[in-house]
């Protein structure tokens, strides 16, 4: 079969390594002998696809496809569902660094019992509310940076035709039937529990509200099918869910026994009706999963499910938080096996953002506003704190104290101050212009070494998803540079006579060929920042924008380059208590 259609070409062969059978296509094609579209390039096992050398030698640019999950728009978003999405938007930005074609897929999920609820409490119709949660979301997206290329809402009539033919498949398959359910629902979960799962008086864990007694005439989905399937299949392939720790939970599901669960609602109007029997409408969980589906499609495309498929089908990573794990490592896989559809190569469960150690939610109200605390300390410094402090896949809770005293230590201190004064620096003694290359400054000087040993480091820890490590191996390449600074003192030999200047200003070029560096490392993190930094050193926007990986390599800066009149690319947060932070 052919490879997918990745219309760009590289003309370096720096991306381009030989391609590689990837066992678990090859394992569920030989089971289900349904599986159709075109067939991805071979995994990398980071979730990217191995690209195809063509026959001049050039290689065709490999894709990296990542999903947030779609936002339930019962309220507004709050910094948790900000936390994906900023988590989201780096590992995109990193893949782009590195040259991958990435389509980053966020969006809304807008039907169901919750959001007709909502609606009506606002004295709202359905459809008004969603445009009104849904535009709080997008614009929420652009003030922190998220550069999504598709944005896909539930609502959208290209979904709503991609749901209905993936319903038809699984129908076809005979994997779906109708029967009454008498049980326990959640309905801030929209999710029928089992007793056991419950707290005293029947409440749910997650949302601390009584479940309800429920008895519906529904569809189900024939989860417990898969059930040996899906256990092979991940033992086959133990990198789908992680953190590992999360794998093992999964396991522990499905070896405790897949249920059939229902797949629509008959008390629901607000929803997707079921083909053949418009007195239902599909289960909100096997509507919006669809949607990292429907996204894919162009916006002139006819809604074709094999067509949407073939634009970058399966997801390199759905990242999610571990409240949704269940229905992405264990009902999706199902669902797409019973499709006839390859499964996503990875699902990341992340820790959740506490207050009071209680998972910050919109339906227990305890949220975080993200509009605030960008208004307040401005998009870099919520986007790295978030990213920098917590360990991403493990729990955090957050303080205003802590947040104010790492961004001013790592960003304003340890990055900008360094640039600032190191352009100070140069203005006075050199007219804002580099003495020589950064290449012939450092000849001879182990610096560089140090530096690329770190930039490896942070290039290893953006790809094992281990944000954190990687802000942190950036932010030891500014600690080398403070530390070259105050060993070097260039201050000084400046006034020590025609050789110690030289050198002097050949350590200035050191320290900035450091911080573009740290620039183009930082980006996916703190993009308006890096740009900042790039804009202080000479560069423009255009520049900034065509930044690679490759750019992380000693070497940039040019002898004669003129840096900007110097002025802080980031502005140190005042507060009333100040810790010295490690
Ligand atoms: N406290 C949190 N910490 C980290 N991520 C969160 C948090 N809250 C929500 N998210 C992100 O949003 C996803 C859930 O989206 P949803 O729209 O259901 O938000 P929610 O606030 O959890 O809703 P609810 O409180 O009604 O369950 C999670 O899987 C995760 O990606």
């Amino acid at each position: 079969m052919a490879a997918r259609v990745n219309t760009i070409t590289l003309l370096s062969s720096l991306h381009c390594k030989p391609t590689r059978f990837n066992p678990r296509q090859q394992y569920y094609r030989s089971r289900s002998r349904v599986l159709f579209g075109s067939q991805p390039l071979s995994s990398l096992g980071n979730g990217a696809y191995r690209c195809k050398c063509s026959s001049n030698g050039a290689a065709e640019m490999e894709s990296f496809v990542i999903t947030t999950p779609l936002y339930y728009v019962n309220a507004p978003p709050h910094m948790g569902s900000a936390y994906t999405t900023i988590a989201a938007d780096a590992i995109a930005r990193f893949q782009r660094l590195l040259g991958k074609r990435v389509i980053f897929v966020t969006g809304t999920d807008e039907h169901g019992e919750k959001i007709a609820a909502a609606a009506s409490a606002r004295g709202s119709n359905p459809m008004e509310h969603c445009n009104l949660i849904s535009r709080a979301y997008q614009n929420l997206w652009n003030e922190l940076d998220i550069s999504y290329d598709k944005f896909i809402r539930t609502t959208e009539a290209k979904h709503e035709a991609i749901v209905k033919q993936f319903y038809s498949r699984v129908l076809t398959k005979g994997d779906i039937y109708r029967a009454d359910y008498e049980g326990l629902y959640c309905i801030n979960c929209e999710e029928y529990k089992d007793e056991k799962d419950l707290l005293e008086n029947n409440c749910c864990p997650m949302h601390l509200k009584p479940c309800v007694q429920r008895m519906e005439d529904n569809y189900f989905f024939a989860l417990s099918k898969y059930q040996k399937l899906l256990e092979e299949t991940i033992a086959q392939n133990p990198d789908f869910v992680q953190p590992p720790f999360r794998l093992n939970e999964v396991q522990s599901w499905i070896k405790d026994g897949l249920k059939d669960f229902s797949i629509s609602r008959a008390s629901v109007e607000w929803g997707i009706p079921v083909p053949n029997d418009e007195k239902q409408t599909i289960y909100v969980w096997f509507d919006a999963l669809l949607g990292y589906i429907s996204a894919l499609l162009e916006d002139n495309e006819q809604p074709d499910l094999s067509k949407a498929i073939s634009f970058g089908w399966p997801a390199s990573l759905h990242l999610i938080g571990k409240d949704i794990l269940r229905f992405h490592a264990v009902y999706w896989p199902a669902m797409l096996m019973s499709a006839g559809l390859s499964l996503p190569m990875r699902v990341f469960g992340h820790g959740f953002l506490t207050k009071d150690g209680m998972k910050m939610g919109k339906s227990l109200g305890n949220t975080l506003e993200p509009n605030e605390l960008v208004e307040t300390f401005g998009v870099d410094a919520v986007r790295y704190f978030f990213l920098r402090e917590v360990e991403f896949g493990n729990d955090g809770d957050y303080s205003e104290d802590r947040f104010i005293n790492i961004v001013n230590a790592h960003l304003a201190n340890t990055v900008g101050n360094l640039l600032n004064r190191t352009l100070g620096l140069l203005r006075k003694n050199c007219q804002s212009t580099l003495a020589v290359d950064s290449y012939v400054a450092a000849h001879e000087n182990p610096f560089p070494e140090t530096v690329e040993k770190l930039v490896s480091k942070a290039q290893a820890h953006y790809e094992n998803l281990s944000l954190s490590s990687a802000c942190e191996a950036v932010l030891e390449i500014g600690n080398a540079g403070n530390s070259y600074m105050d060993e070097r003192a260039p201050w000084s030999l400046f006034k020590k006579g025609d050789t110690a200047a030289e050198a002097a200003s050949k350590d200035l070029v050191i320290i900035l060929e450091t911080m573009r560096i740290i620039a183009v490392a930082l980006s996916p993190v703190a993009p308006s920042l890096c740009w900042r930094i790039y804009e202080q050193l000479g560069y423009s926007r255009d520049q900034y924008d065509a930044v690679t990986w490759n750019d992380t390599k000693w070497g940039g800066l040019k002898g004669g380059q003129v840096m900007a009149q110097p002025k802080p690319v980031f502005a140190r947060i005042e507060s009333k208590v100040e810790e010295k932070v490690a």
